[in-house]
This record gives structure tokens, C-alpha cells and sequence, in this order.
């Protein structure tokens, strides 16, 4: 296998997603002593517009200048969060995964600056979120929080809350870890009260179709069971198309004795309707397994709750879509 002298590696410049890059940089230095990797950030849609994503192509605002920096040769391997690669439309063209780190924590995080737990917070608290997926679980489960929306990397939206636009934040635990703000974390959410997002934790290692010995050394840094966990979701994403903004929760998980599970939710948009499908598989079945559930959920009615929430279509008042 001949590596490049260096790997260029391109990612979105957010603290979040710069320090994701040093731990596949440190994965790579650890596996590939001798190869080198540099960093090449780039701002994307969803860093520059702070206004509702949906506006500006949703999910895929936070992955397409890296994609096209990928492809354009001016880099040769790209981090993503899985959470944000779209899942209504293959990978860009011309490229592959060639594997995923293995995953951090999927939960959800409360944000409280005086240390609170969800149930703890009074009627009215604003919490800070522009997540469609958030704001209907929380409707459902905890209807006397107001949601507020709110953008901008997990730095960003730490400094609004101190500047009063927000009581309190949900924010993924995985995201408050890399960026060091752990301490910020008041309650971590339990999946059964806050589903997460699916992909949540997972972080993907993208190359081009024909760098083969590249995508064989990249590979060999990436998790088995996060792989079979990403497939199963993705699959699901898929069948569903599933988009930007869309109320769809999920995960899967590899459990000890090796057989596959996925869970996954759809949710109206006020959280009155939710969905859900639980199904298992041998570890082999990952796209199965996620085809399987997103069947279960269509027959369930899934296609009006998902297709009922537009892009740029706000949310029932609660809070700005995404
Ligand atoms: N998965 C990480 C991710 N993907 C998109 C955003 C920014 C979210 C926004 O701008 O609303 C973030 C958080 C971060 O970079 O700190």
C-alpha cells in the first residue's frame, strides 16, 4: 500500500469539526507513522447563513464546499459528522466512505447554566434549538419548555445563551466533548426521552472513488460496529428520504453478542404523533435491518408526517425549522 508523502484533510472550520479532524489525524499518525497529514477548513453554506437552513439546501449546506474540495484534488480525505451528510441523495459523485471512526456518545445533552435537569426547568424556560427533531420530542414530552431557535456552530450558541437569547441549549454530547465544554453539560438526556439524531456520534472518513490504496489505509482506521450501525441508519434515511428538516429520529446499535438493532421515531411536528419501529438483525444485515424499519414506519404513516413539514416551514410556532 503507497500512502501520499501527505494526506490533505479537508473539514468544515468549526472548533467542533477542526477538532474532529485531530482525532482522525491522530488515528492516522498512530496506524501511518510515517505519512503526514495537513489540515484544509473551509467554510461552508450552513457556517456563512445563520437563517433557517432549509433556505439554503438543508443538511447539505454543511458538506458541500467539503465535497467539492475533495474533488477538486484539494484535499484527499474529508471528515464529516454523519448528521450532516443529507440522506435523501447518494454521497457527491465521485466519492466513497472509506470508513467511520469509531462513535462517540449519541445522546442529547440539556445545557443548563444552573446546572438543571429537564424536568427541573419552570414553565416558559427558552430553550435553544433549531432542531425539528428536538422540538417535537420536547413538545411531546416536556410541552412547558418553550423552544427558541437558534443557529451557529456549539461555541456560537454557548455565547448566545450567556447573552440571554436563550436560557438553556440542547446540544449533542459528542459535540460538547470535542470542543472541550463538557462541564457545560447540566443532564444527559436518556434516548427514551430525547431519541437522537441518526448518526449522531458517528464521524465519516470520505475519499475519492479511485484513490483505492488510500480508501484500503483510511478503512483500517474505521469501527466495524459503527459502520454496521451507520449502514442501518442510512438505509432508514434513505427510505424514508428524509430531509433537512425532517422529524425523524433513530439509532441503531451492535449489541455484545453481535446481533444488530435499530430504533427509530417520526414525529409530527407538534410531537402529538409519534411513530416508531424496533426492529433486530444478524450484524451482516445492516442495510436490511434499516429498509426494514423505514417500511415499518411508511405503513405506520411516516410519508404525511415527513412531507407535512416543508422546507422553510416553521414549526407550529416552537421553533425555527432545520
Ligand atoms: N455536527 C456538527 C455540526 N454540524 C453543523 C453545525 C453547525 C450547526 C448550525 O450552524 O446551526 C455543527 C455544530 C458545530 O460545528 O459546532
Amino acid at each position: 500500500m503507497v500512502l501520499p508523502e501527505v494526506i490533505r484533510i479537508v473539514s468544515r472550520d468549526s472548533p467542533m469539526a477542526l477538532a474532529q479532524v485531530e482525532r482522525a489525524r491522530a488515528e492516522l499518525a498512530a496506524a501511518y507513522p510515517g505519512t503526514a497529514t495537513e489540515v484544509v477548513p473551509v467554510r461552508t453554506t450552513g457556517d456563512r447563513w445563520l437563517g433557517d437552513l432549509s433556505l439554503v439546501e438543508g443538511k447539505g449546506a454543511f458538506t458541500k464546499e467539503v465535497d467539492a474540495a475533495l474533488l477538486a484534488g484539494a484535499a484527499d480525505l474529508a471528515v464529516h459528522c454523519v448528521k450532516d451528510i443529507p440522506g435523501d441523495r447518494p454521497l457527491a459523485a465521485g466519492t466513497v466512505f472509506a470508513g467511520f471512526l469509531a462513535r462517540d456518545d449519541i445522546r442529547d445533552a440539556l445545557v443548563d447554566p444552573a446546572g438543571r435537569t429537564l424536568d427541573q426547568l419552570p414553565p416558559g424556560t427558552r430553550i435553544g434549538t433549531s432542531s425539528v427533531r428536538r422540538t417535537a420530542q420536547l413538545a411531546a414530552s416536556h410541552p412547558h419548555l418553550e423552544c427558541v431557535p437558534i443557529r451557529g456552530n456549539a461555541n456560537r450558541r454557548l455565547a448566545r445563551m450567556a447573552a440571554g437569547d436563550a436560557d438553556a441549549l440542547l446540544l449533542a454530547v459528542a459535540g460538547l466533548e470535542r470542543i472541550g465544554r463538557p462541564d457545560a453539560v447540566s443532564e444527559v438526556i436518556d434516548p427514551d426521552v430525547m431519541v437522537p439524531a441518526l448518526g449522531a456520534g458517528a464521524l465519516a472518513l470520505q475519499c475519492r472513488e479511485g484513490d483505492t490504496e488510500l480508501i484500503e489505509a483510511v478503512g483500517a482506521i474505521g469501527d466495524g460496529d459503527t459502520l454496521r450501525e451507520v449502514t442501518a441508519e442510512r438505509m432508514l434515511l434513505h427510505v424514508l428520504q428524509g430531509r433537512c428538516n425532517s422529524p425523524i429520529a433513530g439509532f441503531a446499535r451492535v449489541a455484545r453478542e453481535g446481533a444488530l438493532s435499530l430504533r427509530a421515531c417520526v414525529f409530527s411536528a407538534d410531537g402529538k404523533t409519534i411513530l416508531q419501529a424496533h426492529e433486530r438483525a444478524e450484524p451482516h444485515a445492516a442495510k436490511d435491518l434499516g429498509a426494514s424499519v423505514g417500511a415499518a414506519l411508511l405503513r405506520q404513516g411516516a410519508r404525511d408526517l415527513i412531507d407535512g413539514i416543508g422546507c422553510g416551514q416553521s414549526l407550529s410556532g416552537r421553533g425555527q425549522s432545520r
